[in-house]
């Protein structure tokens, strides 16, 4: 079982560096560097980070394919392979949709695009002079100055719908999926495998990582009161199918969802239960932490990435972790 962690780059990079050199020295392997046009940079944020540690692999947790042209990601890629010594791995997922209402881009064949953006990034990783007319995406001859370290930089894709999910398991090297119960995993992993074998591939080339939502404390209670906020957003932000997945009161969410749009935060934190606290993240003491990694690991986890808030106290939480439950 492989351990990442997951940062959003909302706060001074030195403070991203110190907790992520932690994690390494904590037995951590991946960072994964969220990607939102609003928060720092995240190529710039994966630079310092690549500085300041020697061995954890990092690379963006998720990117999207319309915000840059794929040589632009490829090049940027390639570069965090040269400065991190070869320890680079992209996560590309479709994007969200907020995000492109902001900055006024169509989200047009989400899954097509995945698709094609991952086919050419690898060939100009590969060194490839690249011409390229699909559906979507277009290169005349494009072709990349700087070769990665690593033959293969490893691409995930971040995905939860059925047809993105079936797609990262044709094509991508591992799949994040933000999510944190047993149950979003037993939907999931048929429709990774179904894409893997479609494409001649098994479902063991495919790295499974439950992107959660992750609270870890000595005191529970504590634990659990951080991942309310975190959960709170998760909750407003999934589909009916989701919601249904797991019993959740949808009259709730929907009163979350408005709150949240008003900005009136406490009512909506106040209206978080326990059943969606169960649904949508992994809180607790470092044992309790323990039994519901190893239920996410017998559904076919592979690795799990700690996700925000990671603790009441975040320094306090990674070494936590490191000391009582990647070693478990
Ligand atoms: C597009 C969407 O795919 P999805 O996998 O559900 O997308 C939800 C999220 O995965 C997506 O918003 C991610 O970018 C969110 N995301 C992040 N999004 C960000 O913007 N930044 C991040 O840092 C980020 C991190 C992240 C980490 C893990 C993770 O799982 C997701 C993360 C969807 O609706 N898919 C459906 C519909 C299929 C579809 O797109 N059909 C096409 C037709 C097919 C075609 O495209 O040709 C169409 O609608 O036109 C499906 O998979 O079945």
């Amino acid at each position: 079982m492989k351990f990442g962690i997951e940062f959003v780059p909302n706060e001074p990079i030195q403070k991203l560096c110190y907790y992520v050199k932690l994690a390494e020295d904590n037995g951590f392997e991946f960072c994964w560097i969220t990607d939102h046009y609003n928060n720092r940079n995240v190529y710039m944020t994966l630079t310092a980070i690549a500085m300041n540690t020697n061995k954890i692999n990092l690379g963006p947790g998720v990117t999207n394919p319309y915000v840059r042209n794929p040589a632009i990601t490829a090049s940027a890629i390639a570069t965090l392979d040269e400065i991190s010594g070869g320890r680079a791995v992209l996560g590309i997922g479709p994007g969200d949709k907020a995000t492109f209402d902001s900055l006024g881009i169509e989200w047009i064949k989400p899954v097509t695009t995945l698709k094609e953006t991952v086919e050419v990034i690898r060939k100009l990783l590969a060194g490839e002079r690249v011409s390229f007319e699909g559906k979507v995406v277009k290169l005349a001859g494009a072709a990349l100055n700087v070769k990665p370290i690593k033959k293969n930089v490893p691409i995930y894709i971040g995905a939860q719908g059925p047809k993105m999910l079936e797609t990262a398991g044709a094509i991508a090297d591992g799949v994040l999926i933000n999510a944190s119960n047993p149950k979003d995993f037993e939907a999931a992993i048929p429709l990774i495998k179904k894409g893997a074998e479609a494409a001649g591939r098994k479902l063991e080339d495919v790295d499974v990582a439950a992107y959660a939502c992750m609270s870890v404390d000595k005191k529970s209670e504590k634990a659990k009161q951080a991942a309310v906020p975190v959960v709170a957003f998760i909750a407003a932000g999934s589909p009916e199918v989701v919601l249904d997945r797991h019993g959740i009161d949808k009259e709730k969410v929907n009163k979350i969802r408005e709150a949240l749009k008003k900005g009136n935060f406490p009512e909506a934190f106040g209206l978080v239960d326990d059943n969606m606290l169960e649904a949508f993240s992994i809180y607790g003491t470092p044992d309790e932490v323990v039994d519901k990694c190893k239920e996410l690991v017998k559904m076919g986890v592979t690795q799990i990435v700690a996700g925000s808030p990671i603790g009441p106290d975040k320094e306090k939480a990674i070494k936590l972790i490191g000391k009582q439950v990647i070693p478990a």
